[in-house]
């Protein structure tokens, strides 16, 4: 007997389905990648000028998946990841998380809720007042009440935060340093850990390693890889590459492709 998997590759043209078949016999690797995790479907938006962004887009991230947005500047990728995690709005279309307890929407549970466990990290965090302690403590009250209190990760959790940063090269003081005396690099990753901490669902990266040194950015990386369910904005065709099971590739006037990484073999997808 063999299991079988469909990846489905959705562009504006075609919806592609791929077969794949997998000896039941051979024990099962990680990452489960076969279930979805979290499904965009039909999202549109258009901008003020009536310029179409996002058209019809639809594509699903899959457990243990990451995929790479990419696409020319002002071609809509930021605006993507906003209108997923519900911090823009958009004309039409829907968004489904698959849980363990069920099924998530923005409609039925709060777009609060929703933002928890669809996080967006911004490239650059807005100038913030004090410091990066002081804000993972605001963040934590914010997750004890929006969480439910048997999932509560963060509550006087500071540790794992400051853990996965020192292993990015940010030394432990550095949180108690103002966010203004922090360098662009600094923030990217004390913010970056932040997000990994509060352990949402999915992670929604815009450019997280776009004012790293490569050594950093590969450090980065490795615990990108290791955690999965994200999708990220990379410019970096190199970086996309190495990290991404598929592809969102954002055109002009709301086109787009979804494609499996051509860069790995269709078998490290199953
Ligand atoms: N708040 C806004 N109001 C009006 N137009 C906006 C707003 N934010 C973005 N846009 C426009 O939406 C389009 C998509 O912008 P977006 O930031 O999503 O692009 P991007 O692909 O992320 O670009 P980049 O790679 O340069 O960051 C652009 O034409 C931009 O000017």
């Amino acid at each position: 007997m063999s299991n079988s998997n469909i990846i489905n590759t959705v562009s504006s043209e075609a919806t592609i389905r791929i077969d794949v078949h997998r000896d039941a016999n051979v024990p099962d690797a990680i990452p489960k990648v076969n279930s979805p995790l979290l499904i965009v479907e039909n999202l549109c938006k258009r901008l003020e000028n009536g310029k179409s962004v996002l058209n019809d887009l639809t594509f699903s991230l899959n457990r243990g998946q990451i995929i790479a947005v990419r696409g020319g500047s002002g071609v809509g990728k930021t605006t993507l990841l906003k209108c997923i995690s519900q911090l823009s709005d958009y004309d039409s279309g829907s968004m489904t998380l698959f849980d363990e307890d069920g099924i998530i929407s923005p409609e039925t549970n709060g777009i609060s809720y929703w933002r928890s466990q669809v996080m967006y990290v911004p490239q650059r965090m807005p100038l913030l007042d004090g410091t990066p302690l002081e804000f993972h403590e605001k963040i934590s009250k914010f997750f004890y009440q929006k969480s439910k209190p048997t999932s509560n990760p963060l509550a006087g959790q500071i540790e794992e935060p400051v853990r996965i940063a020192h292993e990015w090269g940010i030394e432990s003081q550095k949180w108690s340093q103002k966010w203004s005396q922090l360098s662009g690099g600094e923030m990217q990753r004390i913010s970056l850990a932040i997000s990994l901490s509060c352990h949402p669902k999915v992670l929604l990266l815009d450019e997280p390693t776009s004012a790293l040194d490569n050594h950093s950015s590969m450090l980065v990386e490795k615990t990108l890889m290791e955690r999965r369910n994200i999708i990220i904005i990379t410019h970096n065709n190199d970086q996309s590459g190495r990290v991404s099971d598929f592809i969102l590739e954002l055109h002009p006037f709301g086109n787009f492709k979804f494609y499996p990484n051509p860069l790995i073999e269709v078998n490290d997808l199953i």
